[in-house]
């Protein structure tokens, strides 16, 4: 096949830009559709490429952790997310956070200024039959396209819930209470944190329990299956009193250095039961993301609710949290190591639409299709096993979630078909236990006949 004719992306998130960018890079042309503006998602609210739906955090920067060690393999492999998301970044204390807005805009200005990408505006409603196409539509792909893609593969989707947490206006928070300070001091103080005593808490959870829900429609109630790593913040209430203060309400690290030193044993009353944080947004600090706050609860509820939080009274709303049904396939079945379909070897996924969760585990499987895309029009043998911080990721989300909310999402995470059950039974942290880790995998891969690449070294 010639690689004249352009490779096309379909989608235009996290996976796809990046994709896009690594099939251009290799000097292959190539087209690169988004049906945004004149379609849009439920989440999603700009046109631009890789637009963040919730959290502006990449997550951990440390290269000890999962998050970390893969931001830093993307860098040294190329990648333009990884690359604008560091131009971009704002004060996260130890995450790698961006000005969404800012960051989003330069991935479209620079990705439509290359002069072998075009970037094509609207929906397409059919995996085109020829040619190599790479689909990164992500977990909200539109209802044509998952029904061909559906047709194609003969399979249902498998599907969770996701939510994002709303933002605030910075100037709408009271900074006499709210207090700047990053968990144990660590990094710049770089988030608002909101603390609450005993009383103030449980009236907080009260309210919370008791809030009105957005209604789910009747079939999306019966599967409700949450993403337990990303849990509506009054669902984590309803599961217990303190199941907050041990999750996005944790208090330990956090304390407001006006009342005096964290140390000393006199101010050992004046540390909060429970704080609330909220994680700047733009480079100017005018927008502040409610951390962990992910919600479905009604708006109008929203408000109400949330400014019971101390220094949140007179909360600011600039968006709002939702919750949406997030799709994928069952990729284990349908695609092999280097993300070609079985049945089309020139048909290639990536992103959440192939069950790998978040906007770092996007890019980094965005790399790998867009790279195995370009090798496949150049007549080159597709990488197979992928980077090694993705692995890294998926044993990240293992060992930290519970088996028994694994349900809908085990299987399909991340795109290694069968992890050993000793890697899979991992509960430890992964920092701690990659080396073990790496050689459990490296036996894997030594009996299923696959070779693990570490990329930084093989591309
Ligand atoms: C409500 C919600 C909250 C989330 N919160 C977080 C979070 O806080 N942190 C985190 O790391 N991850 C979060 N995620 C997950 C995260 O959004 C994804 O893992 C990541 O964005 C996936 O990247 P992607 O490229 O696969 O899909 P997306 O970023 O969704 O990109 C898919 C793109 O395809 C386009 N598209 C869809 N169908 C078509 C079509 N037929 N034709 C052309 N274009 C099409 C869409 O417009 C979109 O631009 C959340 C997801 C949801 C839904």
């Amino acid at each position: 096949m010639s690689y004249r004719q352009p490779v096309q992306v379909i989608g235009g998130g996290l996976a796809g830009t990046e994709a896009a960018w690594q099939v251009a890079r290799a000097g292959v042309p190539v087209v690169l559709h988004e049906m945004r503006p004149t379609y849009t998602s439920p989440a999603h609210h700009s046109e631009h490429l890789a637009e963040l739906v919730c959290s502006n955090s990449f997550g951990a920067m440390a290269s000890d952790r999962a998050s970390g060690l893969l931001h830093e393999e993307l860098r040294q492999l190329g990648s333009v997310v990884i690359g604008k998301a560091d131009e971009h970044a704002v004060p996260a204390g130890g995450a790698l956070a961006v000005d969404r807005a800012v960051f989003s805009r330069d991935l479209t200005e620079t990705l439509a200024q290359h002069p072998l990408i075009e970037l094509r505006r609207g929906e397409l409603r059919q995996i085109p039959r020829e040619g190599i196409v790479v689909l990164t539509t992500g977990p909200l792909t539109s209802a044509a396209l998952a029904e061909d893609l559906r047709r194609f593969t003969g399979q249902d989707y498998m599907s969770f819930f996701d939510a994002a947490s709303p933002i605030v206006v910075g100037d709408s928070i009271n900074q006499d209470i709210a207090f700047m300070a990053s968990r144990y001091d660590r990094g710049e103080a770089a988030y608002l944190n909101c603390p609450l005593n005993r009383a103030q808490y449980l009236d907080f959870w009260q309210a919370l329990c008791e809030a009105e829900q957005a209604e789910l429609k009747d079939f999306e109630r019966e599967t409700a299956k949450f993403f337990e790593a990303c849990l509506p913040i009054e669902e984590m209430a309803r599961r217990g009193e303190d199941t907050m203060r041990y999750g996005p309400m944790k208090p330990v690290g956090l304390f407001d250095s006006r009342l005096g030193a964290f140390d000393d044993p006199a101010n050992r009353g004046k540390k909060p039961y429970a704080v609330v944080q909220l994680r700047q947004e733009d480079k100017a600090g005018q927008l502040w993301n409610m951390v962990g706050f992910q919600t479905n609860l009604r708006w109008g509820e929203q408000k109400r609710v949330f400014r019971l939080i101390p220094g949140l009274e007179s909360a600011e709303f600039v968006r709002m949290g939702v919750m949406h049904r997030n799709t994928f396939i069952n990729s284990p079945e349908l695609l092999n190591a280097s993300l070609q379909f079985v049945q089309r070897p020139t048909l290639l996924a990536a992103g959440q639409l192939v069950g790998t969760e978040g906007y770092t585990a996007a890019a980094a499987g965005g790399w790998l299709a867009g790279t195995n895309a370009a090798r496949v029009a150049l007549g080159l043998p597709p990488l197979t096993l992928p980077v090694t911080g993705m692995i890294g990721a998926l044993i990240d989300f293992i060992s930290s979630a519970e088996p028994k909310h694994f349900q809908p999402m085990p299987p399909n995470f991340g795109i290694i078909p069968a992890l050993p059950r000793r890697v899979r039974n991992k509960r430890e942290r992964y920092g701690q236990y990659r080396d073990r880790a790496f050689a459990d995998l490296q036996t894997w891969a030594a009996e299923h006949r696959l070779q693990l690449h570490r990329l930084s070294a093989t591309a």
